[in-house]
């Protein structure tokens, strides 16, 4: 049911492209979804899932086959919704002659602002971004981290009451995607409602409200990021040291996971009476603990369950810096 607390409303949208003599693919498949008022709304999905395609459909940039979507009630098609929204595309092309200010004058202009008023938010604009420093640099000597700030500033050029972004953490690196993240959420504050789409699940978990996992243009699940983060559902690792551990003898072994580095043998299990087993073998069996530690079930374990092995992201947690 829409409530007043709804920002966006999918309803039933599918879309599907021509693929040349072999007919019709189809890229997005009866979505159905909500996202409320003044939230992060993370859209996770692996190279292909149909994030873009859903932002191009919100942005009446291309039509759904079936379905609608609304922005606090009122058709995305129309020039009233349109006007709420701050768009970052994935790769945003920009006038490389123009220095930052300039560019995001450009921006400005396409709105209905005063000279005075175009000044005043190009210079607060810069200096959310932190290049207030670099407003008289040509962007063609801007790095990557810089032009993905200068993209943001544009999004955020008309105040909009909504920000769909793509993948803006994408070729960022650490202290990039912080300030990215810190901007995102500093949006939150002033009653923005935001959806961006990742690859990174440590930043979604981050500061995200909630999370739609997308695989093969179907919405497999929504995390609520308190419900995941409170999950009960952990893995237990123990490690151990000071000879051979011989696990064979032990009830429900098979769910042991047992790797030997050097002299230390490290074991983890999903179960904590297996834990408890393991626990009480080290120490019949004579060896020194080196630790024991719970993890609690990550997003990313969600996430592969939803979408599939297949569909996992880049910069899954084993890889982040
Ligand atoms: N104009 C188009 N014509 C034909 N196929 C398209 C078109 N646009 C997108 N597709 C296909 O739709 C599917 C979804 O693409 P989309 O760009 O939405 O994925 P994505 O989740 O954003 O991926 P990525 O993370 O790699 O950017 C892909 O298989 C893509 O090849």
């Amino acid at each position: 049911m829409v409530t007043d607390s709804v920002a966006i409303n999918i309803k039933g949208l599918s879309k599907s492209f021509s693929n040349g003599w072999l007919g019709k693919k189809q890229v997005i498949r009866d979505l159905d979804f909500q996202i409320r008022d003044n939230e992060v709304f993370g859209y996770l999905g692996g190279n292909g899932a149909g994030k873009t395609t859903t932002f191009k459909l919100m942005l009446d940039l291309i039509r759904p086959d079936k379905g609608d979507i609304s922005f606090w009630g009122g058709a995305a098609k129309d020039r009233t919704s349109r006007a709420m929204i701050g768009y970052l595309p994935e790769q945003p092309y920009f006038y490389a002659y123009l220095t930052g200010a300039e560019a995001l004058d450009f921006y400005a202009s396409l709105f209905d602002l005063t000279g005075a008023e175009r000044k005043k938010r190009v210079n607060h604009l810069l200096d959310l971004v932190g290049l207030a420093h670099a407003g008289d640099t040509q962007l063609r000597k801007f790095s990557r981290g810089m032009l993905q700030r200068i993209g943001i500033a544009q999004a955020l050029v008309n105040d909009p009451k909504l920000l769909i972004l793509d993948e803006p953490m994408s070729g960022l690196d650490p202290m990039g995607r912080k300030s990215m993240r810190d901007i995102i959420l500093s949006c939150r504050d002033q009653g923005k409602t935001i959806i961006f789409s990742s690859h990174i699940i440590s930043d979604v978990e981050m500061i995200c409200d909630r999370a739609g996992i997308l695989a093969n243009g179907e919405l497999k699940s929504i995390i609520t990021m308190d419900d995941a983060m409170s999950s009960q559902d952990s893995t237990w690792e123990i490690t151990c040291q000071g000879g051979r551990l011989d696990l064979s003898g032990i009830e429900g072994q098979s769910s042991i996971k047992q790797v030997v580095r050097g002299n230390r043998h490290i074991i983890s299990t999903g179960d904590k009476e297996i834990a408890d087993r393991v626990m009480a073998e080290i120490n019949r069996q004579g060896l020194v603990l080196v630790s024991f530690s719970t993890a609690r079930k990550s997003i990313e374990d969600i996430y592969i369950k939803s979408a599939g092995q297949n569909t996992r992201p880049a910069g899954s947690q084993q890889d982040e810096y």
